[in-house]
C-alpha cells in the first residue's frame, strides 16, 4: 500500500524506514502559524494535532489510493511554555538555561488519512505525549551542542537519538513519538481507517 509521509523530517522518514516502511515522502509546505491563527484557543495537545490533521490534508488532494500522514512535534516546558524549534543560538541557549533538570513534555500530535478513488475515506487524528526528563549540561557542554546546530532545527532544542541524547537522563512513554512519529500511535491509528500495519511495511 501506498504510504505517504507529509513531512520534511529526516527523523520521521528514518523512523518509519527502521520499522520497515518506505514512505513516499510529499512535505506539505502548511503556513504553521496561519493554522495555529485560525483555532481559538487551543490546548497544545489540539494545536499539534491540528497541525497535524493540516499537513496530511495539504498532501492528501494529490492522491488516489494511499495511507497519508502528517505530525507535528511541539515541547511544553515545565513552566508551561509550547515550543516548536529555537531557530537560533540564543533561542536554544536561553531555553536550555530554563529546562535543564525539568521534565517537559514532548507532544507529537499525528494524522492518518486513508485515499480510495481520490476521496478521503477515512480519517483518524491524534496526539501523544512523552515526559523528557532533562539533564544539566555545564556551561561549556551546553556551548559546545548549541555550536553544533543541532538543537536550531528540532521542537524543544533537543534529541533523544543525536548529540542531545547526552543531556535527556530520561523519557516516560514512547521514545519514537519524541524523535517524531510514534510507531504504536501510527498503528491504533492507522487500525481505525481499516489498515494493518503489516500491510506497510
Ligand atoms: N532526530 C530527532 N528529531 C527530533 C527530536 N525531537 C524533535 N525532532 C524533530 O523536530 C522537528 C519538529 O518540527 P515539526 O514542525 O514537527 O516538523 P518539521 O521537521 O518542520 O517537518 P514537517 O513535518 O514538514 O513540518 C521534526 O523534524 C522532529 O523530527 C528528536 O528527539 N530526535
Amino acid at each position: 500500500m501506498r504510504f505517504v509521509l507529509a513531512s520534511a523530517s529526516p527523523a520521521r522518514l528514518a523512523v518509519l524506514r527502521a520499522a520497515g516502511v518506505e514512505p513516499v515522502v510529499r512535505v506539505s509546505g502548511v503556513d504553521e502559524d496561519a493554522v495555529a491563527a485560525a483555532l481559538v484557543d487551543p490546548s497544545p495537545a489540539e494545536l499539534v494535532t491540528a497541525l497535524a490533521v493540516a499537513k496530511a490534508e495539504a498532501v492528501a488532494g494529490d492522491e488516489r489510493d494511499a495511507v497519508v500522514v502528517g505530525c507535528d512535534s511541539m515541547l511544553l516546558t515545565a513552566d508551561g511554555r509550547l515550543q516548536g524549534k529555537p531557530g537560533t543560538v540564543e533561542v536554544a541557549r536561553e531555553r536550555w538555561q530554563r529546562m535543564a533538570g525539568t521534565t517537559g513534555t514532548l507532544l507529537t500530535g499525528h494524522a492518518v488519512l486513508r485515499l480510495k478513488d481520490g476521496q478521503v475515506a477515512d480519517r483518524a487524528a491524534a496526539h501523544e505525549a512523552t515526559s523528557v526528563r532533562f539533564g544539566t549540561p555545564t556551561e561549556d557542554e551546553l556551548e559546545a551542542y548549541l555550536a553544533t546546530g543541532e538543537p536550531l532545527g528540532v521542537a524543544g532544542a533537543f534529541t533523544l537519538d543525536g548529540l542531545g541524547g547526552w543531556f535527556v537522563d530520561g523519557i516516560d512513554g514512547d521514545p519514537s513519538s519524541v524523535i517524531g512519529i510514534s510507531l504504536p500511535l501510527t498503528r491504533r491509528l492507522l487500525r481505525q481507517v481499516g489498515v494493518t500495519v503489516s500491510d506497510i511495511w
